[in-house]
């Protein structure tokens, strides 16, 4: 084991997404099992991408209390213009290299809250933290892509937990990149996650939600890492 401080208090805490939903029964089983975010990729080289009509229908059924977000990457106006007047959002994910001042603008245009990823691979890219925290409402903090990735994100592969242990952020902040129902739980104890968000680690093959992995991973998030 590695000798990192290790925050026992984030045990049983951890808030769910369950990103890259695609089918009404996936979301079913990610809300059935406690998870609080459904995410809704708009990406058309994603597996998991969704016209913005088929996200419509399946937003519209995902009961009051649980926050639907939408990914995006580097998004045009127009891009969000469409999505937010057809899809009843609660919270937008840029999840490219949108600049600081890019999330404050998308922020106030489309009046919605803005979660904005960083890409993290090692120390280096720490300090960028502190930039987008200071415009956006959540920071999601996600391992980096290989840089010859076709996507920028859910992608399966994890950062060093380690880096962020016993590091406070003022906003609220979501752990992901490579999550599992076997790892999430050491990851939690690891980084002091509260959030925690994954879309590979509960598919049975690229796009297909598998909703046996879904309980799975909603539930040892839940409960945290008891003997870790
Ligand atoms: O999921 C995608 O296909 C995707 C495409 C473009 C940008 C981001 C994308 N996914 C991000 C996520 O699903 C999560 O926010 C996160 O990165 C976790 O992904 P994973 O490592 O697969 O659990």
């Amino acid at each position: 084991m590695p000798t990192v401080a290790i925050d026992r208090n984030a045990q049983g805490l951890a808030r769910v997404k369950i990103c890259g939903l695609r089918k009404a029964e996936d979301i079913a089983a990610a809300v059935e099992a406690g998870a609080r975010y459904v995410g809704f990729v708009f990406f058309p080289k994603s597996p998991r991408h969704l016209e913005i009509a088929e996200a419509r229908e399946l937003a519209q059924e995902v009961e009051p209390g649980i926050a639907k977000v939408g990914l995006v990457v580097n998004p045009s106006d127009e891009l969000l213009t469409e999505i937010t007047e057809a899809v009843p959002l609660d919270m937008i994910q840029l999840h490219g290299s949108e600049t600081p001042e890019r999330v404050s603008e998308i922020r106030a245009k489309f009046g919605l809250p803005v979660m904005k990823a960083v890409g993290v691979a090692d120390a280096a890219d720490l300090p960028k933290i502190a930039d987008y925290e200071a415009v956006a409402d959540q920071i999601l903090l996600d391992a980096k892509p290989p840089k010859e990735a076709e996507l920028p994100g859910g992608n399966g592969l994890s950062f060093d937990w380690r880096l962020i242990a016993g590091r406070k952020w003022e906003k609220p902040w979501m752990l992901a990149g490579g999550l599992t129902p076997e790892n999430v739980a050491e990851a939690i104890l690891l980084a002091g996650a509260r959030q925690v968000d994954v879309s590979s680690g509960v598919e049975s093959a690229p796009g297909v939600k598998d909703p046996e992995k879904i309980r799975a991973f909603v539930h040892a998030a839940r409960q945290g890492a008891d003997g870790a």
